[in-house]
């Protein structure tokens, strides 16, 4: 039987990798030190995470991916969104973070073995659904045959204030953050902020850094959401439906840095708005990259 994706153990006391089951991390050994994001589990064979994560220069062998099982994982080959490109409106924008995406592909190269490594499913690990996939469909409890894509979109990104989580590392714990995505007439509040991002002072136009792929998130209306550290980069923004959990976006970047070597400050600041990159908006790429994964596109 196809995985149930987007499954986690509800009751309380469950500990927390049980409760966020898909969260893995991404660990990038370089002679400048270690840099660490996080990633979503998407299928036996890929995370899904962000493009900034990795330098151009970067190999796989320097590259592992941890699930909440302590597994570590060898990687051959890094897939970044064709897009992505943080260089490309240099030197006015130092860092562009638009298509900021990428696939990670778990196997090891070396192994003479023709079968790859693959994640192993358990308790601590199982995969995350991802929107216009029938996976995602089956979660939402809607008709196989007739469910489209838009309607996924329609019910999970509904006009204005959607509620949302990311999951975060405290103290060796993993632990979930609320934050409200900004959709319909609440975007454009939400994406001006992001001229407050040091990098951006001499931005005038927000649209030239907050492209149509991006989520915005964060802030102190209509609620006090969470906010994102660095450390928390290619991480999930999940929608839980009824108890099924189903990622909409990719943590990218954030205004404010309110954290130091990931102690997040006590109190955020209302343009403290963190920016993902939106699922919907690179569903050719994704499905044109998982077509051989067992994951069936609408
Ligand atoms: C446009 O300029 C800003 C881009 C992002 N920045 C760092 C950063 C990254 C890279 C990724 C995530 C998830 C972050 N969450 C909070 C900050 C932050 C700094 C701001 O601190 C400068």
């Amino acid at each position: 039987v196809i995985d149930m994706c987007g499954m986690a153990k509800q009751y309380n006391e469950a500990p927390h990798v049980e409760k966020n089951p898909w969260l893995a991390t991404i660990s990038v050994t370089r002679s400048s030190g270690l840099e660490k994001c996080k990633a979503a589990v998407i299928t036996p064979h890929f995370v899904l995470t962000a493009a900034h994560c990795f330098n151009i220069d970067d190999e796989v062998h320097q590259i592992k991916v941890l699930t909440n099982d302590g597994k570590r994982y060898a990687v051959t080959n890094v897939i970044s969104h064709p897009n992505y490109n943080v260089n490309a409106k240099k030197p006015k924008i130092a860092e562009f973070y638009d298509y900021d995406i990428a696939l990670v592909e778990i196997g090891d190269k070396n192994k003479r073995t023709i079968k790859k490594e693959k994640i192993e499913f358990n308790p601590k690990v199982r995969p995350i659904c991802i929107p216009c996939t029938e996976g995602t469909t089956r979660a939402l409890r809607k008709k196989v045959a007739q469910t489209t894509c838009d309607e996924h979109e329609a019910t999970l990104l509904k006009w204005g204030i959607v509620e949302a989580l990311f999951i975060t590392e405290e103290d060796n714990e993993l632990t979930r953050k609320d934050v409200t995505i900004k959709t319909g007439d609440q975007k454009p509040v939400c994406n001006r902020d992001a001229l407050k991002a040091p990098l951006y002072v001499n931005v005038t136009d927000v649209s030239e850094v907050v492209s149509d792929r991006f989520l915005c998130t964060g802030g102190t209306e209509p609620q006090v959401d969470a906010f994102t550290c660095k450390g928390d980069s290619g991480g999930p923004l999940v929608i839980n439906h009824r108890q099924r959990y189903i990622q909409v976006g990719v943590i990218s970047w954030g205004v404010a840095n309110l954290c130091i070597n990931m102690n997040r400050a006590s109190m955020t600041k209302p343009y403290a708005r963190d920016f993902h990159t939106n699922l919907f908006k690179v569903l050719p790429w994704l499905e044109s990259r998982l077509k051989d994964e067992g994951i069936s596109f609408l």
